[in-house]
C-alpha cells in the first residue's frame, strides 16, 4: 500500500462534462488542478462514453441499415464502429488535461475526509488531495427500480457494450433512454416492447404530439403498453421473463434482453459529503445556489449531479457559471436560463423548447397554436426530398405579444431546428418575424413560414 499527498488550487471530481472544461480552463490560466475520475474507462465522463455519443452513433449506424442487411453482423459492427469511436474520443478527453502542465489527472474513487480534502484510493493505493475550491462533478446513476441488474437485465450502459443483437428486448420506462433505444434496436431488427407505468410514452409532451410520436414507433413495429405496473424481472438464463399487470390483469413476456430505463439519479452516495458539511436535496441531489455554490462556499456542484436537466449542454453551461464565479465577474447564474431546447433522438427526431401548449394553457397565457403534419407541408419540399414525411412540427404563441412560447419539432433535422427556435425566443424575436425571414430552399427550417403561417 502507498500513501501519498497533494495540494491544489482546485480540485475536480468526476470527469463530467462542466468538470473537465472547468479543469482545462483554469489549468490554462496557471492554477494547479487535481481532475479525480474513478474508471480509465471514463476519462471524458458519461456522454462520450456510455450516453449522448454512443447512443446517437448507434442511432445512425441504426438508420443505415437495410432490411436485406444481416440483423446479427450489422449490429455487431455498429457496437464495434461505436467502441472504436468511444475510445477515440476517451483518449483525446484523457490527452486535453493530460497534456497541460497545471492539470494532474488521477484515477481514484473520491471520497471527502473534511470540507477541503478528499481521499483517493485505488486499490491499495491512497491519496489525500486539499484544495482551496473543489468542483463535484460526478454525474447521474441509473434508477434500478428493485430490479437485478445483471445478465440478461441490463442498463444502457451494458446493452450499447453487448455485442450479440437481442432478437427479443423488454424496455421498461418510456422516456428519453427508453424511447431511443426502443426505436433504434427496432432498427436493428429486434422485436421490441416497452413497458411504462405512465398512461402514454413520452408523457411530459402534449398528447397531440406524443400520439404522433408513438405512431411512428408502432410504424417501426414496437409494442408500446402504458399503464403498466411491472411486477417481476426474472433471468432465466435461456431468456428473462418478464411480468407485468395492465387493468387488472397480468402478463408474462420473454425476453432475450431487458432495459431497466426508469431515470438516473444523482450519484452522492459514496462522496462523503457528509464529512464537507455539503448538504443534499430530498432526491439526493446536492443543493446548490444560483451559482453553483453548495452550503460550503468553496465547494461547487455541476452537471447532473445537482439535481438540473440532465443534459450535457446543461452541464458545460454550469462550468461557465463557476468559471465567472472563479475569475469572471460573477454574477452569471442559472436563473439566466431561457429557453433550454432538447432532442428526442427517434428518426425523425423529436425536439422541444420552451412550453408544451398544455403547459401554456396551465400558466394562464392566452395563446395561438400552429401544428402541421409534415406530410401536409405544401411549400417545403425537403422532406418529401429526403424521404421523411413523418412527423409534426407545432408553435405555441402568445396572443397579446407574439412571442414564441415554446415548440414541438417531430421531423427530419429537429435537433438543428430547434436551436434556431430557441435562439429567437432568447432574443425576443416573434412568431411574426420568425415567420417572415427569408429562408434557403430547399431547406427544413423554411417550413417554419408553412407551419407559422397557420397560427390559430
Ligand atoms: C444512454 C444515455 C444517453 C444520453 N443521451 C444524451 C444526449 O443525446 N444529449 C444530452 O445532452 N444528454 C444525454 N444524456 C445525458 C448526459 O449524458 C448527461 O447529462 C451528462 O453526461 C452528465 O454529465 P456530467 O457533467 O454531469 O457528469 P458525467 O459525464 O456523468 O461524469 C461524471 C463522472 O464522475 C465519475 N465519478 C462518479 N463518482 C466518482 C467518485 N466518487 N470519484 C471519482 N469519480 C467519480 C464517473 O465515473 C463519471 O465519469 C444521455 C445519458 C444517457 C445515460
Ligand atoms: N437525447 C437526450 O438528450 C437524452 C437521451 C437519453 C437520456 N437523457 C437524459 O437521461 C435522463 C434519464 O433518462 P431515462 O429515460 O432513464 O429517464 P426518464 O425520466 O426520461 O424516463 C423514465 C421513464 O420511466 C418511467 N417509469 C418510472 N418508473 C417506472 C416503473 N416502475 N415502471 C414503468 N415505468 C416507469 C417514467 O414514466 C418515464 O417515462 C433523461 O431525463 C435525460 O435528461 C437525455
Amino acid at each position: 500500500m502507498t500513501a501519498s499527498q497533494m495540494r491544489v488550487d482546485l480540485l475536480v471530481v468526476g470527469f463530467g462534462k462542466g468538470g473537465k472544461t472547468l479543469a482545462a480552463a483554469m489549468g490554462k490560466r496557471g492554477f494547479q488542478v487535481a481532475m479525480v475520475e474513478r474508471s480509465e474507462q471514463m476519462y471524458g465522463g458519461t456522454c462520450i462514453n456510455i450516453g449522448c455519443v454512443p447512443t446517437k452513433a448507434l442511432v445512425h449506424e441504426a438508420d443505415l441499415r437495410r432490411p436485406q442487411d444481416d440483423a446479427e453482423d450489422w449490429y455487431r459492427h455498429a457496437v464495434k464502429n461505436t467502441s472504436d469511436l468511444t475510445g477515440l474520443m476517451r483518449g483525446n478527453n484523457f490527452r486535453m488535461l493530460d497534456t497541460l502542465d497545471t492539470v494532474t489527472v488521477i484515477t481514484g474513487r473520491a471520497r471527502f475526509a473534511d470540507p477541503h480534502t478528499v481521499e483517493v484510493t485505488a486499490g491499495a493505493d491512497r491519496l489525500t488531495v486539499r484544495a482551496d475550491t473543489i468542483v463535484i462533478n460526478t454525474g447521474a446513476e441509473p434508477v434500478t427500480g428493485g430490479f437485478a441488474i445483471g445478465g440478461r437485465v441490463v442498463t444502457s450502459t451494458e446493452l450499447i457494450a453487448t455485442p450479440e443483437l437481442p432478437r427479443r428486448l423488454v424496455v421498461v420506462g418510456g422516456g428519453y433512454v427508453g424511447v431511443e433505444f426502443a426505436a433504434m434496436y427496432a432498427r436493428f431488427g429486434a422485436e421490441v416492447t416497452v413497458l411504462d407505468h405512465a398512461p402514454h410514452i413520452l408523457h411530459r409532451e402534449d398528447r397531440d404530439v406524443a400520439t404522433v410520436a408513438a405512431d411512428i414507433l408502432r410504424g417501426q413495429g414496437i409494442t408500446l403498453v402504458g399503464e403498466a405496473d411491472v411486477t417481476d424481472v426474472t433471468d432465466l438464463g435461456s431468456h428473462a421473463a418478464v411480468t407485468y399487470r395492465q387493468n387488472g390483469v397480468s402478463t408474462t413476456i420473454d425476453a432475450d434482453a431487458v432495459l431497466v430505463a426508469l431515470g438516473r439519479k444523482p450519484a452522492t452516495a459514496d462522496l462523503g459529503l457528509d464529512a464537507a458539511g455539503v448538504q443534499v436535496t430530498a432526491t439526493g441531489a446536492v443543493a446548490v445556489d444560483d451559482h453553483l455554490r453548495t452550503s460550503q462556499r468553496h465547494i461547487f456542484a455541476v452537471g447532473d449531479v445537482n439535481g438540473g436537466p440532465q443534459f450535457t449542454y446543461v452541464s458545460l453551461d454550469d462550468h461557465r457559471i463557476v468559471l465567472d464565479q472563479l475569475v469572471g465577474a460573477g454574477t452569471r447564474s442559472t436563473a439566466d436560463r431561457v429557453a433550454v431546447p432538447n432532442t428526442v433522438f427517434l428518426t425523425p427526431p423529436l425536439a422541444r423548447v420552451g412550453l408544451t401548449e398544455t403547459q401554456a394553457r396551465t400558466a394562464g397565457h392566452a395563446i395561438r397554436v400552429a401544428s402541421k403534419l409534415v406530410a401536409q407541408l405544401a411549400a417545403s419540399p425537403r422532406p418529401k426530398i429526403v424521404h421523411e414525411t413523418r412527423g409534426l412540427m407545432k408553435f405555441v404563441v402568445d396572443a397579446a405579444t407574439d412571442q414564441i412560447l415554446g415548440a414541438a419539432l417531430l421531423c427530419a433535422d429537429a435537433q438543428e431546428l430547434i436551436n434556431l427556435v430557441a435562439l429567437a425566443m432568447r432574443h425576443g424575436i416573434t412568431a411574426s418575424e420568425l415567420r417572415d425571414t427569408i429562408y434557403t430552399h430547399p431547406s427544413s427550417t423554411e417550413a417554419f413560414t408553412e407551419v407559422l403561417a397557420g397560427l390559430a
